[in-house]
């Protein structure tokens, strides 16, 4: 409401007063060329985030010439950004300009074979969005950003990602809303329309050797991005709890790194790890010798009946938000000939935070993924309300009990017990 929002005055002193908080704690103020802000001490990326949140608002604010019109503009001028972006990786024109140095737009269109004046327009575009800067009239320079899409190829594969592969599925996702409307199905989303296939998006990007790669790279570096996640997710339940010799189920658990995680933390439990058939290969081949004992892989596939009978906790760790609703009841529904009472259901996902919960920016960080999910898949990121609404569409003896946040991440742990 117009009545909470604080004054441009009190935004920028906020701005100010965290501002100084930040800039004392690094070596020295970030630049577009030297990125410090990476070098910010972690308890301190709150403030970091909030600061985020309060510079967004007076900008908002003061976007807003003659009525809201200039939000609108900047929400849908984002695509000459996205252009500028895709142009430059595509014709790589970051490995084509020196890491040290510089090289003017002449010798820069001659080497990445494109049109100079074409070329021109999209880095002076991309300049002003800190992508390259010209530090002398006619010459392109590295910032830390785009020297970053250098050194860091799985950055540069999640920037073909987004950009080649999956866009075009956000671009039709209206069409496939009007198409199919509310379906659940990951076969009649954007990606089929964009793509004119009947093939869901996985399926169909198998089939390009050059794709699937930069997909499976891109998924490396936003792993990369939280490397402390299977730490998070040990940390924040009460796995110590359990009684000596409890089984977990770990459902769909990839490479069973979370098992790990928890095996390594808490010596009394047994794990199995279950997935599709070839999944699962590295994990097991790699397992530390001093887990094979209590941790063990499985072929299941989720839809059929659990085979593993009176198990004290069944989880699934970002399975979920790759399915709408329908299906991951069914997934529910196919556990509970196998539960005991007193067994607990887990499910750990990306969850969506109530307004206020979270700064704004980590908010929109799920909320986009939500997006995302839906054009490529018709599944979802939930709210903790929405998970609860699962466990009890599956089985009202599903008792919901509480989510558990995650330390450091937007993940939390919703749990349900089975009554009986
Ligand atoms: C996003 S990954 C999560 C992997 C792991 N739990 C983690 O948190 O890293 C989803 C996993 O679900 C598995 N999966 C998909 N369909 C499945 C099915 N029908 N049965 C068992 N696992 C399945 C996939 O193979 C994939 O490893």
């Amino acid at each position: 409401m117009a009545t909470e929002t604080p004054t441009l005055v009190e935004l920028a002193e906020q701005i100010l007063a965290q501002a100084k908080e930040i800039e004392s704690a690094l070596p020295s103020s970030p630049t577009f060329v030297n990125d410090t802000i990476s070098k910010l001490p972690s308890d301190l990326e709150k403030t970091r985030k909030s600061l985020i949140d309060t510079t967004e608002t007076l900008n908002a604010l003061l976007r807003g010439a003659g009525g809201p019109v200039g939000r609108i503009f900047d929400k849908c001028y984002t695509y000459p950004d996205e252009l500028a972006l895709h142009v430059i990786y595509h014709f790589r024109i970051p490995q084509a300009v020196p890491m040290d140095g510089q090289i003017s737009f002449a010798e820069l269109a001659a080497k990445v074979k494109v049109d100079e004046t074409q070329l021109i327009r999209i880095l002076r575009h991309g300049m002003s969005i800190h992508l390259f800067h010209e530090p002398t009239r006619g010459q392109v320079a590295h910032t830390a950003d785009t020297a970053l899409l250098v050194t860091d190829h799985t950055l540069f594969d999640l920037v073909g990602t987004l950009l080649e592969d999956l866009r075009p599925a956000g671009l039709a996702f209206p069409t496939a809303m009007e198409k199919w409307p509310g379906s659940q199905e990951a076969d009649q989303t954007g990606w089929q329309v964009a793509y004119d296939t009947s093939m869901s998006m996985y399926d169909h990007i198998c089939q390009y050797p050059e794709r699937i790669s930069r997909f499976s790279n891109h998924l490396t570096q936003i792993a990369r991005f939280d490397p402390r996640a299977s730490e998070h997710f040990a940390s924040a339940y009460p796995w110590g709890d359990l009684p000596p010799g409890s089984t977990i189920v770990d459902i769909g658990g990839g490479n069973g790194q979370y098992s790990v995680a928890v095996a390594e933390r808490y010596s009394h439990l047994n794990f199995i790890v279950q997935e599709k058939p070839g999944v699962s290969v590295e994990g097991a081949a790699t397992l530390p010798a001093h887990l094979k004992d209590r941790i063990k892989f499985m072929d299941h596939d989720m839809f059929d009946s659990q085979p593993v009978k009176d198990a004290d906790i069944y989880f699934m760790r970002h399975v979920f938000h790759n399915w709408s609703d329908k299906y991951c009841v069914e997934v529910l529904k196919k556990l509970i000939p196998a539960l005991k009472p007193g067994a607990k259901v887990l499910a750990c996902d990306l969850c969506i935070p109530d307004v206020g919960e979270r700064a704004e920016v980590e908010r929109r960080e799920v909320t986009r993924i939500d997006l995302m999910m839906m054009s490529l898949y018709n599944a979802r990121e939930r709210d903790v309300e929405q998970v609860k609404d699962l466990f009890e569409a599956a089985d009202d003896r599903l008792d919901f009990q509480k989510g558990y946040t995650l330390e450091g991440c937007m993940d939390k742990i919703c749990e349900a017990t089975w009554k009986g």
